[in-house]
């Protein structure tokens, strides 16, 4: 969540959202109310996370259902991490509801402080995220001390089927190979922590129907409605277009993730196979005997894997191009690639910084 601008409150009640209410007559209501809850329950009944569990609470509608749910199911076991991107004054306004939230339910909640400052050639997104997450592993390690926890809680997220959608489009307007269209997975593990984002599945504007219906008010931030951003102008202007093309896009398009999600673990387990059997680094001869998508898919994971870099596609190309004339003792390969360079040393490639 942005919070450059000034946060609204969302009143609860059944009425509280007239957007998402819309303009449905009363009985029709009724029954997507029923559904709709039953799309957010049967999520929550899926979601089998460790105990126990810290949930990442912004305030927002989609973090509080999934906070509250939590809650209820597993009290006792559930705290929360509310994250304070202390530059924008807003900032306060959002803890401060996961303050008041937490003390009425009897959460602990954890709040961690972190500078979301971009990095040079960082785009402010990325480094809002890169410190969210790395904040919210603090606040777990504080729960974890704190309530005398024998582990460090598991996290969950609270993307939902509209977040995956909007990645999925983001995705291919970078022209993504399938890690990219494989959007984002239900759940990870990362240097000892197991993260969960249990409702993947489940349309935005259910979960706040069922908020509504139970009461809960929640905190709008207005910067979610900036048009400046290409996510905000995803979901207001080309979410309700494919809903009328293809009313079933969310689940559909979510599959599609699923299966490049599979076919991408495929590729990772190939790439491991071929470079254990190459030796690291990757020995040329060895990479002239793959097909040209097998060779660039094992560069590829090389260079991510062991040297945390991405190769352009013209770049990938150009060393594909180098490697295969690389046929003489005394041809040289030398490479600008990602933040470093690829060198041939012997019979090998050698990456340098
Ligand atoms: N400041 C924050 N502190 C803790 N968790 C956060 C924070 N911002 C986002 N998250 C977590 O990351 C998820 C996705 O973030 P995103 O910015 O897409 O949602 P959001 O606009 O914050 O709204 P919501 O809480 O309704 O999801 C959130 O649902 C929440 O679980």
């Amino acid at each position: 969540m942005g919070h450059s601008a000034k946060p609204s409150p969302h009143r609860a009640g059944p009425a509280a959202n007239a957007a998402d209410a819309a303009a449905a007559a009363p009985a029709v209501q009724a029954v997507q109310a029923v559904q709709n809850t039953q799309a957010f329950e049967q999520a929550l009944a899926h979601f089998t996370p460790r105990l126990p569990l810290a949930v990442a609470f912004s305030g927002g509608a989609d973090s509080t259902a999934l906070l509250l749910a939590c809650w209820r199911r597993w009290p006792q076991q559930v705290a929360a991490i509310h994250v304070h991107h202390g530059l924008q004054q807003a900032a306060d306004d959002f803890a401060s509801f996961c303050r008041d939230f937490c003390a009425q339910h009897g959460i602990a909640l954890q709040i961690e402080h972190c500078d979301a400052r971009p990095g040079s050639g960082q785009s402010p997104e990325d480094a809002a995220r890169q410190a969210r997450y790395a904040a919210l592993a603090r606040g777990a390690a504080a729960l974890r001390l704190q309530q005398g926890w024998p582990q460090q809680p598991d996290i969950a997220l609270a993307h939902h089927a509209d977040d995956q959608v909007e990645t999925l489009l983001l995705a291919l307007s970078r022209g993504a190979g399938l890690p990219g269209l494989a959007a984002m997975p239900t759940s990870w593990q990362r240097q000892g922590l197991h993260w969960h984002r249990p409702l993947l599945a489940v349309p935005g504007a259910q979960l706040r129907q069922w908020l509504q219906a139970q009461g809960q008010g929640w905190v709008d931030d207005p910067s979610n409605t900036d048009v400046r951003y290409t996510r905000n102008r995803i979901r207001q202007q080309l979410l309700p277009v494919l809903e009328q093309a293809f009313p079933g896009f969310r689940q559909t398009f979510a599959r599609s993730s699923a299966h490049a999600a599979q076919a991408q673990q495929i590729l990772q387990e190939l790439a491991e196979q071929d470079l254990r059997h190459m030796g690291a680094p990757p020995a040329i001869g060895a990479l002239q005997q793959l097909s040209a998508a097998r060779q660039a898919n094992a560069l590829r994971h090389w260079l991510w894997h062991s040297h945390a870099t991405v190769a352009s596609a013209a770049q990938l190309q150009e060393l594909q191009r180098q490697i295969m004339a690389c046929t003489t003792r005394g041809h040289a390969i030398d490479l600008r690639l990602g933040r470093g360079r690829v060198q041939r040393q012997g019979q090998h490639l050698l990456w340098i910084e």
